[in-house]
């Protein structure tokens, strides 16, 4: 990790420029910058209230946490630190995500995730909370929702903003409740609530946002929680009125993958903490039925296969053919229609 110097980051955002502004939160703003060796990277600056006394302690905070993480791809990196200590500011320099977050993807981009994709997405985001929940330190993010999931420029998501974040050997005692409306547990009412449990509720709203596209909380719907929406229809299989409309209807050859996942989704947002799985079965559950990408196979490989299906089947035939012969004159007709039946069978299972 480096040590930046103060004035070169301010110089690296043009001194704080709007054109430079990659994203705003409730405690910082982000500006792309771009340091030695031409290197561009996000760096972020807390909101200060006032400009006599510097509340440094979100930022502080995450610079703990991130230091304590050995590197994930699937978790921002942090790259450096810089501290005007004359006047108590500090600034984080993280890795760029140039593409955005999900939140974005999902409620501001004109064309939404495809349905492999979100899979991939899911896949990523529990990978990353599982990273977390069983590393050493264990960590529980605390903020777990779409806008602190960003995008690389090869579109992998990582998941971001480790502001709230506690470790394991903190005092917990000390840490009030917190997090977003919408993502926010409803039985983590007192510190001694918080557990892992809090973030697996959080990621179960992110996987019902995933799947449907519709906001953790939308104001012009009823009910305008997600949850309060999905789990009903989640409890009557009623998959197809979950997933997003705005896309391709669900293909047949994810329809398994989505049940799964919308059931788990219900299970991490139980109100019965017992009852919401670990981020270890979450991660085991979508990774193991997750179909992300349809087996394609390349054109010389299907004509191949199909000369040998072909060939199967009229041996298939041929043997058929000389079995009935001397039982039905007529055979012959029937035997090269459900021949073909046959074929078509085979080449289906193959390829849906
Ligand atoms: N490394 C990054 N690369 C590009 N954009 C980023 C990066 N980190 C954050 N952003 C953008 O900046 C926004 C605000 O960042 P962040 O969520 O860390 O701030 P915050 O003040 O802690 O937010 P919150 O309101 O969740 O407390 C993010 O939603 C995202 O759009």
């Amino acid at each position: 990790m480096e040590e930046y110097d103060y004035e070169e980051l301010v110089k690296a955002t043009e001194n704080y420029s709007p054109k430079r502004l990659v994203g705003k939160g409730s405690h910082g703003s982000v500006y792309k910058g771009t340091v030695k060796d031409n290197k561009l990277v996000a760096i972020k600056k807390p909101t200060y209230s006032s400009e006599v006394v510097h509340d440094n302690s979100k930022l502080d905070n995450e610079i703990r946490v991130l230091l304590s993480l050995r590197e994930n791809p699937h978790v921002i990196n942090l790259l450096g630190t810089s501290h005007d200590s004359a006047n108590n500011k500090k600034l984080l320099v993280m890795e760029l995500m140039p593409n955005g977050s999900l939140h974005d993807l999902l409620h501001v981009c004109t064309t939404p995730p495809t349905w492999p994709k979100r899979v991939e997405i899911a896949i990523r985001v529990a990978r990353a909370v599982q990273f977390l929940h069983e590393g050493k330190p264990l960590v529980i993010h605390r903020d777990i929702k779409s806008a602190n999931i960003l995008f690389d420029s090869n579109w992998n998501a990582k998941l971001a903003d480790f502001g709230l974040a506690v470790l394991q050997s903190d005092d917990q005692v000390s840490q009030l409740p917190a997090g977003t409306i919408g993502y926010l547990d409803p039985c983590y009412t007192t510190p001694s609530k918080l557990s892992t449990k809090n973030d697996v509720f959080s990621f179960g709203v992110v996987l019902l946002e995933i799947i449907s596209g519709r906001k953790a909380i939308d104001m012009c719907r009823t009910p305008a929680s997600i949850v309060d929406w999905a789990v009903p229809l989640i409890g009557e299989l009623r998959v197809h009125e979950i997933c997003d409309t705005r896309i391709a209807l669900l293909p047949t050859y994810m329809e398994a993958t989505m049940r799964r996942m919308l059931c788990i989704a219900a299970r991490c947002v139980s109100s019965n903490e017992e009852l919401r799985p670990s981020i270890g079965e979450i991660t085991r559950v979508i990774e193991n039925h997750g179909v992300v990408q349809r087996v394609r196979f390349p054109i010389w490989m299907s004509f191949l296969r199909s000369v040998i299906l072909m060939r199967r089947q009229r041996k298939l035939a041929r043997r058929w053919q000389a079995r009935c012969a001397t039982q039905q004159g007529e055979v012959h007709t029937h035997i090269s229609t459900s021949g073909k039946l046959l074929l078509k069978e085979v080449l289906a299972e193959q390829y849906i």
